[in-house]
């Protein structure tokens, strides 16, 4: 058997001429090298210099107008079985997609600098991180990855070692910036191979590809077949007045507030009490049992990729802490001293994130899936945990999306297979996230829809099977932060105070408050959220707490057809789940039934 050095060399080889790079730079990952490469990029303009009086290590990067966010349509799953692709996601043959992808890679690097970037997902010493290898010509995706990641040597020493066990471990991304044509862009991923291609986009979600493509897509795979679970997930840990902490893990869409509830400040009166907040990942958690049958999770990833417009004092004061230096910036607008300003933070813009004189007919100032890159490490709530090899034991599960109606502020599932009926009918208002309309229902079961890289039918199997002797499994739970009145306006508070919420699931956890049993699962009872302190009225926490009965039956019919699109591969449990809490809703009336 070939060591993975040498599978590894072999790789490099075969991309090198393919692509036909005029040199090889294999990333060490040291601080050296990331000032190097800041250099060149600030002197062919790939970074604009912020101002450093204010933001040290700053700096900004405009990308090309049409390359701003993930593009869900270009991204393809190419299992050599097409089933196995499943209704959620794209696929083309494989052999296709490589033929595809070769004639685009082949001569791109010509005249330019390949890097090789051999990264660790997740901490370097932890039996549940992965590895990969992205080869890359931008220098600004190895900017980004020394921030994300684990990145150079001690990765690459990883990579070598587990090659003792077995030939070809790692993940292979090949990527290249292309010429950023929309009609020469595609996002490919190989699973069977642990292979990605990435052409023609140089956005973080498409390019940075220990993210989604390596850390979901390809993760989901091997977590299906090495029986551990690859999310979409924040990692919060709540530690309580007496010194306990509960960790938790949330799965909302993008743009929905991962990053704001695992960085959250509590309110006023809890601080006082002395309850503290830790963040141990803001998007991606991958989790696995342990011995004691409790679910164990790390953050594979080492820093935070986050949407800046909304990033406030008020909203998110940490968020804005970690910023404050050493920071790439994607697209977001300037103010008159070369400060990075976006809707939200106080200040004028006066160049937009195109660098145009900012005009507000040209729409907002910064762009609105414009994105920070920081150590996660510069985040003044970063948890010691995050470097636990052996990862958090997980207490709760929370699924959530934008509903602007019908879901309460908090549910609670009856048991495991309820609460991943709760995941998989997760609904959500689309988001800036991805390229397309803003602001459309769409159902995007455990937050997973543009990152589940096989058919969701196995993957609610996978699930479903977590439940099975021996194991204690977290609480599940559904939220909604984004239950809107008939003015139009949010009626929760959100942010900070959702806090009150996450104590109610830790007492749920701890068999401190009974809640109320309701068809659709446990609703925290009157006087159970701590709401002292808040300015909220009884009739708004009413809206927000009571079941809408034949909202309901018309939600659960509609789960049941949504369901229904993933036969034959739906788990007949999860189908009878459906029918379970439909039946506990009642018959509909006739009107909902046949409106
Ligand atoms: N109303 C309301 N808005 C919120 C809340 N939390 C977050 N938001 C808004 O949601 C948007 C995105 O939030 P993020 O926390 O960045 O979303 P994310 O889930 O981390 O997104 P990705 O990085 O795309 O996966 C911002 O505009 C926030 O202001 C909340 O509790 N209530
Ligand atoms: O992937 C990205 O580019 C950013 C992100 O977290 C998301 O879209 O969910
Ligand atoms: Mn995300």
């Amino acid at each position: 058997m070939a060591s993975t050095l040498e599978a590894l060399e072999r790789w490099v080889n075969e991309v090198a001429a393919l692509t036909r790079p005029a040199q090889i730079h294999w990333c060490d990952g040291s601080e050296d090298e990331y000032r190097t490469l800041v250099q060149q990029m600030l002197a062919d303009g790939t970074l604009i210099e912020l101002n450093q009086q204010t933001h040290p290590g700053c700096y900004l990067h405009r990308s090309h107008p049409s390359d701003v966010a993930r593009v869900e349509h270009l991204t393809l799953v190419c299992h050599p079985n097409q089933e196995d692709t499943g209704p959620n996601n794209h696929w083309m043959d494989p052999a296709e997609a490589h033929a595809k992808m070769d004639a685009l890679f082949a001569g791109c690097m010509e005249g330019r600098t390949m890097y090789v970037i051999p990264y660790c997902m997740g901490p370097i010493d932890s039996p549940l991180s992965r590895c990969g290898v992205e080869i890359t010509d931008s220098p600004y995706v190895v900017a980004n990855m020394k921030i994300m990641t684990r990145m150079g040597k001690a990765a690459q020493e990883r990579i070598e070692r587990e090659g003792l066990l077995s030939d070809g471990v790692f993940v292979k991304g090949l990527h290249s910036t292309g010429e950023l044509d929309p009609d020469r862009r595609f996002i490919m991923h190989f699973p069977e191979e642990r292979t990605i291609k990435s052409y023609g986009s140089g956005y973080g979600g498409n390019a940075l590809l220990g993210k989604k493509c390596h850390a979901l897509r390809i993760a989901s795979n091997q977590a299906r077949d090495e029986g551990w679970l690859a999310e979409h997930m924040l990692i919060v840990g709540i530690e309580n007045p007496r010194g306990e902490t509960h960790y938790i893990a949330a799965a909302f869409p993008s743009a929905c507030g991962k990053t704001n509830l695992a960085m959250l400040i509590p309110p006023e009166g809890y601080r006082r009490d002395g309850w503290k907040v830790w963040t141990v990942g803001d998007d991606i958690c991958w989790m696995r049992p342990g011995a004691d049958g409790r679910l164990y999770a790390i953050n594979p990833e080492a820093g935070f990729f986050g949407v800046a417009p909304g990033t406030s004092d008020s909203s998110n004061p940490n968020a804005l802490k970690s910023i404050a230096r050493d920071t790439i910036f994607t697209n977001v607008a300037v103010t008159a001293d070369n400060q990075p300003w976006w809707e939200g933070l106080p200040g004028t813009p006066v160049t937009d994130w195109q660098g145009r004189p900012y005009d507000p007919a040209n729409g907002p100032a910064a762009h609105p899936n414009s994105r920070f890159t920081v150590s996660a490490k510069q985040c003044p709530t970063w948890s010691p945990k995050a470097e636990d090899a052996q990862g958090v034991p997980i207490s709760a599960i929370v699924f959530g999306g934008r509903r602007p109606s019908l879901l309460p502020l908090v549910m609670e599932a009856r048991d495991w297979t309820h609460g991943v009926l709760m995941g998989a009918a997760m609904g959500s208002e689309t988001t800036a996230a991805a390229t397309g309309a803003v602001g459309v229902l769409r159902r995007d079961s455990m937050a997973m829809k543009p990152f589940a890289g096989y058919h969701y039918g196995d993957y609610f199997a996978h699930w479903l099977s977590f439940d099975r002797p021996g194991a204690r499994l977290p609480k599940i739970y559904h939220v909604n932060w984004f239950r809107k009145g008939r003015d139009g306006k949010f009626l929760w508070p959100g942010f900070g105070d959702n806090l009150r919420v996450l104590e109610w699931m830790i007492n749920r956890v701890e068999g401190k408050v009974s809640g109320v049993e309701t068809p659709i699962g446990t609703l925290p009872a009157t006087g159970e959220l701590k709401l002292d302190g808040l300015a909220i009225d009884p009739a708004t926490m009413d809206e927000l707490l009571t079941m809408d009965r034949a909202g309901w039956q018309a939600e659960l019919a509609a789960i049941g057809d949504y369901l229904d699109g993933f036969a034959p591969r739906l788990p007949a449990a999860l189908r009878a789940e459906q029918q379970r809490v439909a039946g506990a809703l009642g018959d509909m009336p006739r009107e909902a039934a046949t409106a």
